[in-house]
């Protein structure tokens, strides 16, 4: 009995389908990535000797065996192994081990790269790199990717000048805006949020693509890429907390679950930035990852880096917008967290279970925003949907608040498309689930029904 990795009848993503995305990625991408982790640790031997002596020569020379074997695994479909760095979360990935374990019928060979699901052990391979570091002390606190995250915010400082500027003229007249005008500036910043996850660094295996041009003269241009856009949804869902319509203090609060830092950070701390001084939203809870994760994705030390390199920028705007940032942080109208649960493998079907500390703190929200592709495929539970299931149903019961998922696609998993929308999309561009030149904003509120 092969391993059940099926529900309402539809199947995981996994690299079993030979030729598939899934098995791409395993085969070349997450290799290419590994590789490029080895390099990342060679390259800063110098700096581990200088900073720790011997103990850091030691320390990457075990790192680098660590992280071979691990890439030889892959390579050559090796059972999934248990962790043993003994960390707070170990516990859990080893059960989820074990229950993958259970599904497979005692003849069936062990839970491994190429036949278990592509959600698992993707996620399982970054776990694994932590694993190669944390056993490794005292380079246990290097992020090995740091260099392609800063690099990133470096490269694209044109596109962000042109973003703080152009958030800097809105804040100025935010007093004398109409109802239609706040509209269209916010749909405006939730687009460039939303073009601003294509610099991600997974599916580019590492090779920098940060954002070069101003990301607002773009965005005419970029809406028949558009696929489903439920961007009206979200105003009426903020627009209803605000004090004019509800009557009610502004209590909106907004949850952003964020997806890589560099430019898209940025773009997510624009939007943030009008929710709060347009008066949609009181407070700002922002979800980022407590482990280097997926290559590009936003660590607490590449939040609060990010804010004070705005700050410190040279350039009138980018630092007035940079410190206003910093202020909202002080002030606790922003926070930051890193929940473990982001960094785990589940489906967020499975949040309420698995986090039941997590998801309440999420119903507290009147939206949250979920960034990019990993969280979309977690949403739908990186399952071979057809194009036309209903999102609602491909949550399958998550909806701790109103939530939209702003994501460019990465991964062969689309739900929601009108009747033919994604066969015309295939008889066109074979590859328009995966080049990231189409996008959703896809929203969904928990009395929704599809
Ligand atoms: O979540 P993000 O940053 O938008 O995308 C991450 C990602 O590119 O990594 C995987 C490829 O390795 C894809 O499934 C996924 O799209
Ligand atoms: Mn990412």
């Amino acid at each position: 009995m092969a391993a059940d990795y099926t529900v309402h009848g539809v199947p995981s993503l996994s690299a079993k389908v030979v030729g598939s995305f899934a098995y791409l990625t395993i085969k070349d991408r997450l290799p290419t990535i590994l590789t490029k982790v080895i390099d990342t640790i060679h390259r800063n031997k110098n700096k581990f000797f200088e900073e720790y002596g011997e103990k850091g020569i030691e320390a990457e020379k075990q790192a680098i065996s660590l992280l071979s074997k691990l890439r030889n695994e892959l390579q050559t479909d090796k059972p999934i192994l248990a962790l043993t760095d003994g960390r707070e979360d170990a516990e859990s990935w080893n059960q989820y081990l074990q229950r993958h374990q259970g599904l497979h019928g005692p003849d069936e060979e062990s839970v491994s790269w190429f036949k278990s699901p592509w959600l698992y052990v993707e996620c399982y391979m970054y776990r694994r790199i932590q694993e190669a570091i944390w056993l490794n002390p005292p380079i246990n606190d290097f992020d090995v990717f740091n260099e392609g995250k800063t690099k990133s915010y470096f490269e694209s400082q044109r596109a962000i000048m042109a973003l703080c500027t152009h958030l800097e003229g809105v804040n100025k007249s935010m007093k004398e805006l109409s109802d239609s005008e706040l509209q269209d500036n916010f749909n405006k910043l939730l687009l460039v949020s939303l073009w601003g996850n294509k610099c991600d660094l997974s599916i580019s295996a590492g090779q920098e693509n940060s954002q070069k041009a101003s990301p607002l003269e773009s965005l005419d241009s970029l809406q028949p890429f558009i696929l489903v856009d439920d961007s009206k949804s979200v105003w009426l869902t903020l627009s209803a907390q605000r004090p004019a319509q509800s009557g009610k203090e502004p209590a909106a609060r907004v949850d952003i679950v964020l997806d890589n830092a560099g430019f898209e950070l940025v773009t997510d701390l624009a939007l943030a930035d009008f929710l709060v001084s347009s008066g949609q939203a009181q407070e700002i809870h922002f979800h980022g990852k407590s482990i280097p994760w997926f290559v590009s994705d936003v660590t607490a030390q590449d939040f609060h880096w990010t804010m004070k390199q705005t700050a410190a920028a040279n350039h009138r705007w980018m630092s007035k917008v940079g410190f206003q940032w910093m202020t909202y942080m002080k002030k606790g109208v922003w926070s930051y967290h890193d929940h473990p649960f982001w960094t785990q493998p589940h489906e967020f079907c499975d949040m309420a279970a698995e986090a039941p500390d997590l998801y309440p703190t999420l119903q507290k929200a009147d939206l949250v925003l979920f960034k990019g592709d990993l969280n979309y495929r977690k949403l739908v539970g990186d399952r071979d949907w057809d194009f036309t299931a209903g999102f609602h149903t491909a949550l399958r019961g998550f909806g701790p608040a109103p939530l939209c998922s702003l994501r460019t696609l990465k991964a062969n998993v689309q739900v929601g498309l009108q009747i033919g929308q994604g066969e015309k999309l295939t008889s066109q561009e074979p590859d328009w689930m995966t080049s990231g030149k189409y996008a959703v904003i896809q929203f969904d509120s928990p009395k929704s029904e599809q």
